[in-house]
Order: C-alpha cells, then structure tokens, then sequence
C-alpha cells in the first residue's frame, strides 16, 4: 500500500491541513491549515486558550488529533510519525529539564535519544553552548541556572539533532529583556545559517512584529497569515497591537 508520505509542495516545511482537535465538547482547534516553506521565522500569535498549546501538542505527536491532517518535512505525522517527529526541534511552555543533572547530561540524554554519534553530539553540545553564551554551565546542575539560561540550554538541545522545524510554545515566559533578546537572536541565526522553519507561539505582539510572517489564531482557526504590517491591514488596524486586541476580544 502507498501511504502520503510525500511533501504536499517540495517548499512546504510544515503542512497543516484541517487540523480539529476537541476536549469533550471544547472545540480547541477547529480545522486549521496552514502552510511553513523553508527559512521562515513565523509567529503564532494568539491570545490565553486561542489554541496554541493544543496546536504544539498536536505537532509534537502528545496526542492524535481529532481530525485532520500534519507533514514534516515531507512525512506524515499520521503514517510516518517517527520521520516526522525527527524533523522537529522543541522548546515546550513549561521547562523540560532535569533539574539534578549537569547541563552536558541533558543535552547528551537528548543526543541519545536521537541517536547523535558520540564525537558529534559532543562537538555539538560545545558548540551550541558557546554559540549561546553558556559554556561556562556546561558541568552544572540545570538547577543553579538563571531562567534564562535554562532556556538556552533548551533551544541548546531542541538543534542537537539539526531539525528542519523548530517549535518554540511561548519561549520567553518570564524571562528578562535581554534573555529574551538573546533567545531570539539564536533563533534567527539558526533560520539565517541552516534555512531552518520557525513556529513561535507568542502572545506577545512585540514578538510577532519581528517575525518575517504572523499567523494569527483564535479560538482555533487562523483570523490572519501575512506580514506584520500586512496582517494589523486584514485586522482592520493600522498598528498590529491595537488590531490584534480588537480582533481578538
Ligand atoms: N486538557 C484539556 N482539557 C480540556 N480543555 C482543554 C485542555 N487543554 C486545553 N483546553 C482548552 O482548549 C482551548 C485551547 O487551549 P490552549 O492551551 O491550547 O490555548 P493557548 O493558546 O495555548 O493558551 P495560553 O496562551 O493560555 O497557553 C482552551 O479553551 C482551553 O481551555
């Protein structure tokens, strides 16, 4: 039997089609597509309970959706979800670290899990760990880290395995400005340097307005997909904050 494990369009990174995702009678996704080529930087932006978290969940493989249908890279998260999976790089909302274990064990647990070649993994955790201004921590336990830090580590491990697609649910929740700054900063060279897809779920606009291109989701649909400026015009605004509020309550 033939499965469509095939790329919908060979530019098309992420594929998202009639994607339905239900809690009891909560409709938290209710058929939503949407379409990510190569070396975008795009933003989620969405407000508390628009569905996003659902959205990650769903393409990380937590759970089936409801209905519809997910591509990464090609494979079909349904037939193929192990090829799929290993195309995705994550930083989840709530951190995912093993507090008691060094920084250099977390990033090599991540490593063996994808199966990374020693030598390489450990090039590899050297290298991600400058790049991000926290080789110092490297034999440290992640609990004497800043939140910041923490959070660098985890973009740290979400590019060992080098995924086309890197999901990132509300990464600087309670970070300060600078880490902040710098989180994104990694994140873009990451799409400048290897051409990689970024989805980044944010409900802050301030974010959105520094991606290449914002979708923007409520109650589980998308109400936008354009260019910041492009995306507060469809919104009926012309400052994306004050378009995005008023679309959005
Ligand atoms: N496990 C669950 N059981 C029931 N309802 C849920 C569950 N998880 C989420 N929901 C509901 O689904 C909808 C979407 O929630 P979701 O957490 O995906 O939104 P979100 O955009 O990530 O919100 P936030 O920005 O607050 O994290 C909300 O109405 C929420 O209450």
């Amino acid at each position: 039997m033939n499965l469509p494990t095939s790329a919908p369009a060979a530019s098309s990174m992420l594929e998202v089609q009639q994607l339905v995702q239900r809690y009891g009678a909560r409709t938290a996704l209710n058929g939503l597509s949407l379409s990510l080529p190569a070396g975008q930087f795009v933003a989620l932006l969405g407000p508390n309970g628009a569905g996003k978290s659902t959205l990650f969940q769903v393409l990380t493989g937590l759970f089936s959706a409801s209905g519809g249908e997910v591509s990464v890279a090609g494979h079909s998260l349904r037939h193929v979800a192990t090829k799929a999976l290993a195309c995705i790089g994550v930083v989840f909302q709530q951190m995912s670290l093993d507090l008691d274990l060094s920084v250099r064990r977390n990033l090599q647990f991540h490593a063996d899990l994808h199966g990374l070649p020693r030598k390489l993994a450990a090039t590899r955790i050297a290298d991600g760990c400058a790049a991000l201004g926290t080789a110092a921590d490297l034999d440290r336990p992640v609990r004497e880290l800043s939140g910041g830090n923490r959070r660098k580590v985890e973009l740290v491990r979400a590019l060992l395995h080098r995924p086309q697609v890197i999901l990132m649910d509300e990464p600087t929740v309670g970070l300060d400005p600078k880490s902040r700054r710098d989180l994104l900063a990694a994140v873009r060279a990451d799409v400048a340097e290897r051409g990689s897809t970024v989805l980044w779920a944010t409900h802050l606009v301030e974010e959105a307005e520094a991606a290449d291109r914002v979708l923007v989701l409520h109650k589980g649909q998308l109400l936008a997909d354009g260019t910041p400026t492009g995306v507060a015009q469809t919104l009926g605004g012309e400052r994306l904050e004050e378009a995005f509020i008023r679309a959005t309550t």
